[in-house]
């Protein structure tokens, strides 16, 4: 078994595969400006974050039913069990349905469906965080808020997505100050595309607990010392960051500079269907790619629980924890050519 660990960053749109996408456009009559499979992974030659979000939008027109939401959250947590992922913080776009018609009731009940049910199917416990679209008005965030309070026993925190630069974190203050008021978690992405900046400005104005990305924050070494003081987690997406140019290649990916320097960094798949893998792959090519170390994977799992919205479950955690501290990685020397030294038995596909 690949390493446990828990998923921190995941869009859950971001999970749409393209044979479940061209199934659900079949099943909900919606024609999709691609011939087949091949010709949309054709399209997944990303040159920043706006052009896979063209796409990433365009996608969910397929997504229509409670049982839509459902089914790919499912096919999500099977795919991210198998990677080792014991538990999943999930991120969600409501203003990407409602804004085409489809009630936040549909979204939120169609996840909270498999998300129910998701210990007993596939072993992993969950969370769900709802986003907002940063490139939306602050008053459509506030709007979506309010839409979202029947269902708040369903819902953990809230996030910040989408286009990042032109869209600071500040612009959001109010939102963010209604959530803390309702007693919700708050993350956002900053530092992905956007500078190190609006790193401080969703630390300071909006009270974020951990930050999404903060790639960038390595060129402000005052913000370091302070993410380093505060143990503030960093929710990285290495495949993502390649995928989306935000790195050149994986080799040159900070990250192993950034734990070194004593950052709580975490690892995760941001948009799996899209950026060429789950949570598992994400460790299989930073160890390959970065040269890490069984204990630096041993620490990027054990900060994923760290991090985790878990503190109503200490005793799960702790239970985690222990996993983490108990996992074998196999030594290198006994494995026979071939053999990826984590997994006891041979994986069809690489996933740590
Ligand atoms: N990597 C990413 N950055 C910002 N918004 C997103 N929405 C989905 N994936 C995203
Ligand atoms: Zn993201």
């Amino acid at each position: 078994m690949p390493i446990p660990k828990a998923e921190l960053h995941l869009h859950i749109e971001g999970t749409l595969e393209p044979e479940l996408a061209f199934a659900l456009a079949a099943r909900n009559g919606v024609e999709l400006p691609f011939a087949d499979t091949g010709e949309l992974r054709a399209a997944y030659a990303f040159t920043d974050l706006q052009s896979f979000l063209d796409l990433y939008y365009g996608l969910m027109a397929v997504l229509r039913t409670e049982e839509d939401f459902a089914e790919l959250a499912d096919a999500y947590l099977a795919r991210a069990a198998a990677q080792g992922v014991r538990h999943a913080e999930i991120f969600f776009d409501p203003q990407a349905h409602t804004a085409r018609g489809v009630p936040m009731g549909t979204v939120v009940e169609g996840l909270g469906r498999a998300l129910e049910r998701s210990e007993e199917r596939h072993g992993v416990s969950t969370r769900l965080i709802m986003c907002f679209l940063r490139d939306e008005p602050a008053e459509s965030a506030l709007a979506t808020l309010r839409e979202a309070e029947p269902y708040l026993h369903r819902i953990t925190g809230v996030g910040l997505d989408s286009a990042e630069v032109g869209n600071p974190p500040s612009k959001f203050r109010e939102v963010y100050e209604a959530a803390a008021a309702l007693g919700l978690r708050r993350v956002a992405h900053a530092g992905e595309e956007g500078p190190a900046a609006y790193v401080r400005e969703a630390l300071d104005v909006l009270g974020v607990e951990r930050v999404d990305h903060g790639l960038r924050v390595m060129e402000d070494p005052g913000l370091v010392e302070r993410l380093v003081r505060e143990r503030v987690p960093l929710t990285l997406c290495p495949l993502s960051n390649v995928r989306l140019r935000a790195v050149d290649v994986l080799a040159e990916h900070p990250l192993p500079r950034m734990m070194a320097a004593g950052l709580m960094c975490t690892v995760n798949s941001d948009d799996p269907a899209y950026f060429g893998g789950y949570a598992g792959d994400n460790f299989t090519a930073v160890r390959r790619e970065l040269d890490l170390g069984d204990e630096q994977l041993r620490e990027l799992a054990r900060n994923s629980f760290l991090a985790s919205f878990l503190e109503d479950d200490e005793e799960r955690r702790a239970r985690y924890l222990a996993e983490v501290e108990a996992y074998d990685f196999a030594p290198t020397a006994a494995v026979p050519a071939g053999r990826d030294p984590e997994d006891p038995v041979p994986a069809p596909a690489a996933s740590r």
